[in-house]
């Protein structure tokens, strides 16, 4: 196992080792004690999987606020996505920069998405599967997101008319959570 930064605070990639022989292979996409030396403690509370049926599907920019935010460890089981993680805590030199990561069933990255960041990603394939674990539980009186198209981030998506939720074509710009009045962000 390895782990690569991304070049946000805390946004690392992990490689995990894959076990092969004639059957297959075999890996541990999770394991407490070899993610704590690379430094990543993270109490699961819930694991979540997304099955989204077209190529430019895009889920996000999602976060939750606190006490409620979210930590998440995102892979892929099969396809491959265009990931996006914003830092969206007001007071970080690096509030509003962004970071994009390709995982895929054939690299078996993992992402850790830390609090304090929203998080979104792009289907590149049909029939795309992701799953995450999350240290908080779901909320819906705490999600909230922005919208994917915010030109202050100028996200470079691989799709220019994405598949999206009712909920996904309504978010508001990064701007209104730097003036954000309803709840703090800060991870
Ligand atoms: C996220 C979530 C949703 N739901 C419900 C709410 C809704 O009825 C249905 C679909 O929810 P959504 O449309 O929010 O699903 P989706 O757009 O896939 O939301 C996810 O997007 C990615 C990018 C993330 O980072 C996740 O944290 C999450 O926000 O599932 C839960 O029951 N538990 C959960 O943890």
């Amino acid at each position: 196992m390895r782990v690569k930064n991304t070049g946000l605070d805390g946004v690392v990639i992990i490689e995990i080792d894959l076990i092969h022989d004639d059957r297959g292979f075999f890996s541990e996409t999770y394991q407490e004690k070899k993610f704590k030396n690379l430094g990543i403690s993270m109490n699961i509370v819930q694991e979540n999987h997304s099955f989204s049926r077209k190529a430019g599907t895009i889920r996000g920019l999602h976060y939750q606020l606190e006490p409620m935010a979210q930590s998440k460890l995102v892979r892929v089981t099969a396809g491959a996505i265009y990931d996006v993680v914003v830092d969206i805590r007001p007071q970080s030199p690096s509030f509003g920069k962004w970071v994009s990561v390709i995982i895929s069933e054939d690299n078996h990255r993992q992402l850790l998405v830390p609090k304090g960041y929203a998080h979104g990603f792009c289907t590149l394939t049909t029939n795309t599967h992701v799953l995450y674990k999350v240290d908080q539980f779901y909320s819906k009186a705490h999600e909230r997101g922005i919208i994917w198209s915010d030109p202050s981030l100028a996200i470079d998506w691989p799709v220019t008319e994405p598949v999206l939720s009712d909920k996904d074509k309504l978010h508001p710009m990064l701007e209104a959570i730097a003036n954000n009045e309803e709840g703090n962000v800060n991870g």
